[in-house]
């Protein structure tokens, strides 16, 4: 079967071709923007592109998009896919009543990483390899995520960490969530760089997954953080409150 990812990667390039020269045929360049005119309809996808991005992470979106094509690596948009599939069972198996209730709340809520304007604060996209249990995270940190001046958060810098080792364990485990963070911070992360975060699953015993991760620079030579965490299955049957 032909990778859903290496479809949006062609109906991407459709669209971005104007700027780049020569215009694809109308029927194309219709079919690419009815893919994702359709998805913004619902929700944006805060996995591609946009004018904050800078060259390193476009470059590596690019990239990555490029070894979607043959199905070993697998683009994750931030909707439209198992995120939100297993939001809506979260929220069908695990909200309390009272909480589910609560309408106007739960209307303001939003993914954390996903609360800022573009650009301003965690710009990121992930790529999932099921072969290798592996999970790669390129984040660009914006300026509201300021820790010491001109350099991350620690707190954002876990933030992410977390985020990507969690679709690590949602992706090999369903619903969990995280019991266990341990980051060592090696070297300090500038604001506006792009680091990669790369995850993978070491072990599963029953309902525990073990994850490790590290933050590196898009050369790899700088290795700004490792952390090792520990996600637990939810049990359907135990309220979490
Ligand atoms: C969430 C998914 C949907 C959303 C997707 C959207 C995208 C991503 C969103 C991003 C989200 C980002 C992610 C987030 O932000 S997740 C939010 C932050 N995490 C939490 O709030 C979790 C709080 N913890 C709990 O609610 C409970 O602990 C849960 C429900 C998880 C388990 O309670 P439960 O009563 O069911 O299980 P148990 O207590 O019998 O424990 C089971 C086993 O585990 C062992 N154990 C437990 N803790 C530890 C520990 N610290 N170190 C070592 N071991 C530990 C324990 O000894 C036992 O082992 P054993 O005796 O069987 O050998």
């Amino acid at each position: 079967m032909f990778p859903a990812c290496a479809v949006r990667l062609r109906a991407l390039h459709i669209l971005r071709a104007p700027r780049g020269g020569v215009l694809p045929p109308a029927g194309e360049r219709r079919a690419a923007q009815k893919l994702f005119s359709s998805e913004k309809v619902i929700h944006k996808d805060r996995s591609l592109p946009n004018s904050s991005w800078n060259s390193d992470l476009k470059l590596m979106f690019d990239q990555f998009m490029k070894k979607c094509e043959d199905g070993s690596w697998e683009h994750l948009p931030s909707y439209g896919s198992r995120s939100s599939q297993i939001v809506q069972y979260f929220k069908e198996v695990f909200l309390e009543t009272k909480l589910r209730k609560d309408e106007q709340m739960l209307s303001q809520a939003r993914l954390f990483t996903r609360s800022y304007e573009d650009g301003l604060g965690f710009e990121y996209v992930m790529f999932h390899n099921e072969q290798e249990k592996r999970t790669v995270c390129f984040c660009q940190g914006g300026p509201y995520l300021q820790g010491p001046p001109g350099f991350l958060h620690g707190g954002s810098i876990a933030t992410i960490i977390d985020e990507t080792a969690s679709m690590t364990a949602i992706i090999a485990g369903g619903i969990v969530m995280t019991v266990n963070l341990n980051i060592n911070y090696k070297r300090p992360i500038p604001l506006c760089s792009v680091v990669v975060i790369n995850c993978q699953v070491d072990k599963i015993e029953g309902r525990k997954l073990f994850i490790s991760c590290d933050v590196r620079s898009i050369d790899e030579k700088t290795l700004y953080s490792d952390a090792t965490s520990l996600f637990i299955k939810l049990d359907p049957n135990k309220s979490l409150t």
